[in-house]
């Protein structure tokens, strides 16, 4: 027997009974089309999200995510990464500008602290003075005005370049990613009439004009004896680049991958980053789309994370390794690592994240082996670790061991964690584990997305 739909009028029908019919099968129509246009909505958004790949970067401030980032765009998507050069010209010209304002403030007080040994005689001269220096550089406040300006940071949420020393660190050197610098520095840079490329123009001139000083300043031994005395460690500063400050400062300067992977930039929020696979390898990949959602690591960023952790084929946690004898910023009291370890735990027991799959990335490896060659002790500040060898290894073998045992005895479901040891900031060693981290990812996302299709 055939149902037709609507059913035929009864033959007897009546004008009204007709009206009333007629609104009835009007209001069921409408019910079923939207039933229909759900349906094929949700077909839609299934069909998309089969050809998503959606992962997290997780990990404090500091870690290395946004780095991490930066990499996977070099190594699959190199064309979007190269056209993003020039915005980071200007980031990392600030980045250096406000490293030598910030250290010009910690050499005026070092100055003018009657403590603080008298200078060697090579100053005593009113040419080589550290103040006739530091009149020589004045121009380079207003430089890092001008950069502030057209990067559309706010002046007001950078750190006060005269707080310069904080337990042994320099003040951050960042400026946050969310200002829409990079939007602005195209938008701009294309319009003809902006006062836009004269300014910088301004500020790459001054930069220049001062280049010979910065040089001098950057290798003079007092100033690195001042710094040493304070506890500074240039190497390990993030943003700092003293060693190319000659390059960076020159009106003809290009960036370089590794000076991109080494500007600070620090997030705020989470930052969604679409990143469309220029570099396909796999045929089963083509039209892939790899969202990345790279969070502000700081403790009151935090809250705003679970938001994101539904859906997810990845989740990259990064523990720097040379966090072991630092603070966290937002908190002097609470020692990296152990924020770091804390945190690993609460990722790895969130129920949401259960069917994701887990990269940890044991970064800044490089720090970690230079602090130690240097003779700091882990055990120093790591309790736990007791007497056991203050070497590389031993030291990245016992973090990973307790990360893992944290994880085995919090995840809610049984996993297996692939753990790297990195460097974030070199370019050789990250292609090696992205690619190989690339085709796991992948497999488990085609894995997870068949299952719910
Ligand atoms: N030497 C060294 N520097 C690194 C490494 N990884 C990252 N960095 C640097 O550390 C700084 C901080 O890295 P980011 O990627 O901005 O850190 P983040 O985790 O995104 O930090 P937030 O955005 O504040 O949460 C940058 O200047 C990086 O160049 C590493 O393995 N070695
Ligand atoms: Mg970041």
């Amino acid at each position: 027997m055939v149902n037709d739909w609507p059913p035929y009028p009864p033959l007897d029908e009546t004008e009204l009974e007709k009206a009333v019919r007629l609104e009835e099968e009007n209001v069921a129509k409408r019910i079923s089309d939207e039933i229909d246009r759900a349906i094929e909505h949700d077909r839609q958004e299934m069909r998309k999200k089969r050809h998503q790949t959606k992962i997290l970067l997780l990990g404090q401030a500091e870690s290395g995510k946004s780095t991490l980032l930066k990499n996977f765009q070099l190594q699959f998507a190199p064309k979007a990464f190269h056209a993003e050069a020039e915005g980071w010209r200007a980031v990392i010209q600030l980045n250096l500008v406000r490293s030598i304002n910030v250290i010009l403030s910690l050499l005026s007080k070092a100055n003018s602290n009657p403590a603080s040994p008298s200078p060697p005689p090579r100053f005593s001269k009113p040419k080589d003075d550290l103040r006739w220096l530091k009149v020589r550089l004045a121009p380079l406040r207003q430089v890092e005005v001008i950069l502030n300006r057209l990067l559309g940071v706010n002046p007001d949420e950078t750190d006060d370049a005269d707080l310069v020393l904080d337990s042994g660190r320099l003040s951050e050197v960042a400026i946050r990613s969310n200002c829409g610098w990079q939007t602005l520095m195209r938008t701009e840079r294309s319009s003809p009439s902006s006062r836009f490329l004269s300014d910088l123009d301004d500020a790459r001139r001054i930069l220049e004009a001062c280049r010979d000083d910065i040089v001098s300043m950057c290798e003079d031994a007092v100033v690195r004896r001042i710094l040493h005395e304070q506890g500074v460690v240039l190497l390990n500063e993030p943003g700092f680049f003293f060693d190319q400050a000659e390059r960076i400062a020159s009106m003809t300067y290009e960036p370089t991958p590794e000076d991109i992977l080494r500007a600070r930039l620090r997030t705020v929020g989470v930052e969604e980053h679409r990143l469309v696979m220029e570099t396909l390898t796999a045929s089963m990949e083509k039209g892939r789309e790899w969202v990345f959602y790279d969070v502000g690591g700081a403790r009151g960023q935090r809250a705003t994370w679970a938001s994101y952790f539904e859906d997810v084929n990845a989740v990259m946690f990064l523990c720097p390794l040379s966090g072991f004898d630092q603070v966290l910023s937002e908190d002097r009291a609470v020692n990296r690592l152990i924020d770091t370890m804390k945190l690993w735990k609460v990722i790895s027991s969130s129920k949401l994240l259960q069917n994701a799959t887990f990269v940890l990335f044991l970064n800044k490896s490089d720090i970690l082996r230079k602090k130690l060659d240097s003779g700091v002790l882990f055990r120093d500040h790591i309790e736990q670790y007791k007497d056991q060898p203050n070497d590389f290894d031993s030291v990245t073998t016992y973090i990973k061991k307790v990360l893992l045992a944290i994880h085995k005895d919090n995840t809610p479901k049984k996993r297996d964690v692939h753990v790297h040891i990195t460097c974030a900031t070199d370019t050789n060693m990250m292609s090696i584990v992205l690619n190989s981290i690339h085709d796991v990812i992948l497999m488990n996302a085609l894995e997870t997305t068949s299952l719910i299709s």
